[in-house]
């Protein structure tokens, strides 16, 4: 059992650099599978979801191993079959690009149902609308499915809601497709705009990516290349947060600023000093010692990011006055306020919308992330509370933050992860706060 200790830490200070963008990386390790030669990325964090995707490769015939540089080699030159063990699949969120990505080769996919971040029902019946608009058909059993085709076609695809997981799926399968294919209603996320990048570095014929309309020329080949992935925007969202919560100065390096246009205009309105390096290529948060109150809604990108309104709720905390935050792409999204509330949050839930009374103190209590970005908010009102806190769920937490606690610590965070037998989980208990 391990758990994410976490005691008051005020001001944090220093610099962080910004690590490769776990949402990307996952889009480019299935794309580079669409290569008929070996692709290398840099970039690509060392998290659980990567481990999942080596093992699934090396079922499939697919190379992919990290070498000493650090960067990722993937050969997909022999895959003859893509049968993705269910168990595996359900691990992660995203099996389903190693369907847009080996359909055209392989005519048949079979996987288990997503996994990842169990916050709220995930439907993908859009990914299943376009596929079967290109020509494949489904199959659906009790723990895995299967999407087969003869010869994938290009169609006129429009998305219902503005989804980045079908966009790129869509755009994966169509790089192979025969014909032309269009995308309407398209997500214009950074992932879809870097795995499009990368596809067109491989050969693929792909315009208007980051536009909500996306064109997409079918290729018969497509070649090796090397590429390195996007930094992480919600990452370094996250540390800009921090320095809100806990009074501090924290540098971002290596972002794109582009990227948390929404995020930096909110800690603004919050009452963040931002600055932007001469490069443009990193992000300084500064407390000013005052927080506002503020409303957010969160809305696919250029909005303000769902994985974004977890950190920001941690925050808003601590500011006093009235706070509302509405999420609008998955309404249900805030299993973290009940476990702030434990913390001694004042929060109201009322559809899809938390009204928070902010600048009331914190304490700390045992609390359970459950899911990535509800542990980031967690550990963040941890710094912000009186006493220790303590976090289980630090799975969920790793899927998205590598080192996280080495990295906390150099801005002097007292943070510590606890790894534990089942005797003392107990002792977990005992000395855990009363739940309110
Ligand atoms: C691995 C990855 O990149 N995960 C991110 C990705 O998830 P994911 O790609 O799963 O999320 P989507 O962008 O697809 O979802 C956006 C909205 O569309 C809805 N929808 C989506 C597909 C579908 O077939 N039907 C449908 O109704 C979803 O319920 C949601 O309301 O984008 C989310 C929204 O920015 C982020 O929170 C996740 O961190
Ligand atoms: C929800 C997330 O991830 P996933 O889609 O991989 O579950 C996230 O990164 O916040």
């Amino acid at each position: 059992m391990k758990w994410l200790q976490v005691e008051r830490s005020t001001s944090l200070s220093g610099n962080v650099k910004i690590p490769g963008s776990k949402n990307s990386s996952l889009a480019l390790l299935a794309a580079s599978c669409l290569s008929d030669e070996p692709v290398r990325l840099a970039g690509i964090p060392e998290i659980a979801d990567f481990g999942v995707i080596c093992k699934i490769a090396e079922e499939m015939d697919i190379r992919m191993l990290r070498e000493s540089s650090g960067d990722v080699f993937i050969d997909p030159s022999h895959v003859r079959q893509a049968s993705i063990d269910p168990l595996k699949a359900s691990m992660f969120r995203t099996a389903y690009y190693f369907v847009g990505a080996l359909l055209a080769k392989c005519g048949k996919v079979t996987l288990g149902y997503p996994g990842g971040d169990d916050f709220v029902s995930r439907p993908i019946d859009q990914h299943i609308k376009a596929l079967k608009a290109m020509g494949a058909d489904f199959h659906f059993h009790q723990d895995y499915y299967e999407v087969a085709v003869k010869e994938l076609r290009g169609a006129d695809i429009y998305f219902d809601m503005i989804t980045s997981g079908a966009t790129i799926n869509i755009m994966l399968a169509a790089v192979r497709a025969k014909g032309t294919t269009v995308l309407r209603n398209a997500a214009q996320d950074p992932e879809v705009v870097d795995t499009a990048n990368l596809l067109n570095q491989m050969g693929a014929k792909i315009s208007g990516a980051g536009t909500d309309t996306i064109r997409i020329e079918g290729v018969r080949h497509l070649r090796g290349c090397s590429y390195t992935v996007i930094p992480d925007r919600l990452i370094a969202g996250a540390f800009l947060i921090a320095a809100g919560v806990t009074g501090g100065t924290i540098t971002v390096e290596d972002v794109i600023p582009e990227h948390l246009g929404a995020c930096i205009a909110k800690l603004n309105e919050i009452g963040l000093q931002i600055e932007l390096s001469a490069n443009n290529q990193s992000i300084t948060a500064f407390s000013t010692g005052k927080l506002k109150a503020t409303r957010v809604r969160t809305a696919m990108y250029p909005g303000f990011a769902t994985d974004l309104q977890q950190p920001l709720t941690a925050l808003l905390t601590q500011a006093p006055g009235k706070s509302i935050i509405s999420d609008r792409v998955y309404p249900k999204r805030f299993n973290h306020v009940l476990q702030l509330r434990r913390m001694g949050a004042d929060i109201d839930l009322r559809s899809g919308t938390a009204f928070i009374k902010g600048g009331v103190p914190l304490h700390g209590n045992l609390v359970h992330a459950t899911d990535i970005r509800a542990g980031i908010c967690l550990l963040l009102a941890g710094l912000a509370a009186e006493g220790v806190t303590k976090i289980t769920g630090v799975q969920h937490i790793e899927r998205g933050y590598e080192n996280i606690v080495a990295t906390f610590r150099s801005l002097g965070a007292k943070i510590e992860i606890i790894d534990s037998n089942e005797g003392n989980m107990e002792m977990l208990h005992a000395s855990s706060v009363t739940p309110s």
